[in-house]
């Protein structure tokens, strides 16, 4: 399940996790949180929905359909982060023995327009970072969320030492944003063990949805059964093909892709 605003563009948002989902071979469930009016040039408008609805739509399909794994994408507010904590903890998501929670601590959209209220930074680190399985912040969110700034490959232990404070049993530093290294180097961290992943830094601006397309890999392998680092390797080796496959749309920024897991022919 994904617990996300909508794109209008089709690049980020629940767009972008329910077509990681399919081609990660899972059916996904979905809780709307928000629904921008947004474009390769930015996110134009938005309106939020009810805190009572995006509770309903979470616990709708898990008390029917059950649920293998949690992502959380744009939450909007500090009321609906607030509303989804709650929702998670009363339905098993999340915490030492619930589903798996993957939360994806988005701020902003890649032009920079906040996807969160004023209230939602305090809500996200008190309410939501405690009960994850594993946070997946990019370096703006890293700065956000501890007040570190990371410029260099070295300083992302540091980082990844603070976040874990803050709760979260597993942490994945995206280094995506050191756009100066020859390679883009994710770190994981357990609280004991350091693991980088390393993958080619791919020549492109599009990487719209690149962030989305890993939280939600990842989601896809620990739904079918794997571990946090081997569903983390999965999410890096989806998202490094998916930016590889990127492609040109609209005016500005396009989406990564997930066409290359369709098949050549269905491609055309
Ligand atoms: N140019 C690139 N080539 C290869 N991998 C990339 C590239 N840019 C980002 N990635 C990978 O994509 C994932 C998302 O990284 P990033 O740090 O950009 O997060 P994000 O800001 O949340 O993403 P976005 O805003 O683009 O959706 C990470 O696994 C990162 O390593
Ligand atoms: C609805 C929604 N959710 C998430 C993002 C973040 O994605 P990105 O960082 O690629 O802009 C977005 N732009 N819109």
């Amino acid at each position: 399940m994904t617990i996300a605003g909508s794109d209008s563009g089709g690049a980020a948002g629940l767009e972008a996790d329910l077509r990681t989902f399919i081609t990660c071979g899972v059916h996904g469930l979905v809780a709307v949180t928000a629904v921008t009016v947004q474009n390769t040039l930015g996110v134009h408008d938005r309106t939020d929905i009810p805190a009572h609805i995006v509770a309903g739509q979470i616990e709708a399909v898990v008390d029917d359909m059950g649920v293998d794994a949690v992502k959380t994408g744009m939450l909007a507010s500090g009321e609906i982060i607030e509303t989804v904590a709650d929702t998670c903890e009363r339905v098993g998501i999340g915490g030492d023995t619930g589903v798996p929670f993957v939360v994806d601590p988005v701020a902003a959209s890649m032009h920079g327009h906040p996807l969160f209220d004023d209230t939602g930074l305090t809500a996200l680190r008190d309410r939501l970072l405690p009960m994850a399985t594993i946070v997946t912040p990019n370096l703006d969110e890293v700065r956000l969320l501890t007040g570190l700034e990371v410029t260099r490959r070295e300083q992302m232990r540091d980082a990844a030492v603070a976040l874990r404070e803050l709760g979260p049993r597993f942490v994945l530093v995206k280094g995506g944003h050191l756009t100066d290294d020859p390679e883009c180097v994710d770190l994981l961290f357990d609280g004991t063990t350091f693991t980088e992943l390393p993958a080619p830094r791919v020549d492109t601006p599009h990487t719209h949805g690149a962030g989305d397309a890993m939280a939600s890999a990842l989601t896809s392998g620990l739904a079918r059964g794997m571990s946090i680092p081997e569903a983390t390797r999965f999410g890096k080796w989806y998202v490094s093909n998916a930016v590889r496959h990127s492609y040109p749309m609209g005016a500005k920024v396009g989406p990564v892709s997930a066409f290359w897991r369709v098949a050549e022919e269905d491609r055309e």
